[in-house]
């Protein structure tokens, strides 16, 4: 039985709306994080922070004080937005999630609603809103990320013990309203909000609040898409509410790992966000560490289109506005391959035929196509596909040379093998399948 919730899940399975298929189309997405934080870039006073660099300002070696005076260094001199979003249309984004404000409470617009705003730097003006518009015009759709947890304002609380904790905590959550509805205010061309900073147990009691200021943003901006890292339910419950629907348009649990399986994904909506190297979101000066390289990247991209996910990666631009050469070698990388094998990732989502060792399938949603997308040649050169019903098989050709078409041999039923030539696999290959989806094939072994 199923519990009555005033304020959990409002709707059960997917969106169907334009605006939210357009999102689950995406495939690629950029997230990048850049505040104050990048001013030390994770270092202090010769010491390096371990930690992500956007967390410093926790870090027992970075005075608050001194953390808190970085603004009036501010003045990233080589910013340059629409520099930023051709780099991010060549990579093949779809979309672009930017930090409005993080964790440290610092705005990257002029907010009324606290100086600790980028008007009080010697940078002085709006970061955001010239961002918005150079993605807008290179045809990116503009998500903002928004901390709930702020470490600057006077009024935020992790726990509400005392009554002092609790009116305090009133003008917090009327400032966090009031920024929210500013930041629509300024940005109307935004699809969508980001949630981060929503584990407090402060938070957690904010049921009915957070669902009518949900309301009052879609108000805003109609058919808004947040995911469910907003809202806690009647119980406190984030996520998936006390009845185990999922709570928002779509999950945001998977950050900076990967479901394995379509059973994971519980047939939801999600994203993965991805870092670079393992663990920094901000600018951090010493990458220690695994930093992935394209080919790993482009494998999570596949695997999260394959399962029905968007796949988004970081980037942290420096305290100069620069993005660093690691970010820049690995963006046209990952555009290189996307200009020859788009059509694997935009419109494409799971489908469930048997997974196989080779890599995995995508479907296009549009054609109805299925895309093998190969990352491991077995010895014998033979990929083998299990169909999950009959098909009519049609033709099945190299996305990237019209020239080479694979002639199926079926060893069993509704199980096929094709024939790898020779030569070694050189990058990810997108081998297509075309079939007839109207009518299953008759012919089947006695
Ligand atoms: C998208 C990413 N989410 C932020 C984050 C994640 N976490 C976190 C907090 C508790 C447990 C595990 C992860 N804290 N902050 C990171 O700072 C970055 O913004």
């Amino acid at each position: 039985t199923s519990l009555a919730l005033a304020h959990g899940a409002h709707r059960l399975g997917k969106r169907t709306d334009p605006m939210m298929e357009r999102w689950r189309n995406y495939g690629l997405g950029q997230f990048i994080h850049w505040g104050v934080y990048a001013i030390p870039g994770g270092q202090w006073n010769g010491a390096s922070y371990g930690g992500a660099a956007e967390w410093i300002r926790s870090w027992k070696g970075m005075p608050k004080e001194a953390y808190d005076n970085l603004y009036k260094e501010f003045d990233p001199e080589n910013y340059d937005p629409s520099a930023l979003a051709k780099q991010a249309k060549e990579m093949g984004a779809k979309y672009m999630i930017i930090t409005t404000k993080h964790h440290d409470g610092f705005c990257l617009w002029p907010s009324e609603y606290t100086d600790y705003d980028v008007t009080n730097t010697p940078y002085g003006k709006d970061i955001i809103g010239p961002l918005v518009e150079a993605y807008d015009a290179e045809g990116i759709d503009v998500y903002l990320y928004f901390s709930v947890m702020d470490w600057n304002h006077p009024g935020y609380r992790s726990v509400l013990a005392t009554e002092e904790d609790r009116s305090a905590y009133e003008s917090f959550k009327e400032f966090t309203r009031n920024q929210l509805l500013e930041l629509l205010e300024r940005y109307p061309t935004t699809k969508g909000l980001w949630f981060d900073g929503t584990w407090d147990e402060a938070w957690k009691e904010q049921a009915e609040f957070a669902d009518n200021l949900a309301t009052e943003m879609r108000k805003k901006i109609p058919g808004l898409i947040i995911g469910s890292r907003f809202r806690p339910d009647d119980y406190g419950n984030r996520h998936f509410d006390s009845n185990g629907d999922l709570m928002g348009d779509y999950e945001q649990g998977w950050e900076r790992k990967l479901p394995e399986t379509y059973e994971d994904t519980n047939g939801n909506d999600w994203d993965c966000v991805m870092t670079i190297p393992e663990n920094q979101w901000g600018y951090h000066s010493d990458w220690r560490g695994h930093v992935k390289t394209s080919y790993e990247l482009i494998e999570m991209l596949v695997k999260s289109v394959s399962l029905d996910g968007n796949f988004v990666l970081n980037f942290g631009p420096d305290a100069k506005g620069d993005i660093r050469m690691e970010e820049k070698k690995l963006a046209t990388e990952i555009g290189q391959w996307m200009s020859k094998n788009k059509s694997a990732i935009y419109n494409c989502g799971h489908i469930d035929w048997e997974k196989q060792d080779w890599g995995y399938y995508t479907q296009n949603r549009v054609t109805g196509e299925v895309n093998m997308v190969v990352f491991n040649k077995p010895i014998n050169s033979v990929l083998r596909i299990k169909t999950s019903s009959k098909i009519s098989l049609q033709k099945i050709y190299d996305l990237n040379d019209a020239t080479k078409i694979y002639d199926p041999e079926e060893i069993s039923q509704d199980e096929y093998i094709i024939q790898l030539g020779d030569e070694e696999l050189a990058e990810p290959k997108v081998i297509v399948i075309k079939y007839d989806h109207s009518k299953g094939e008759t012919k089947g072994y006695e």
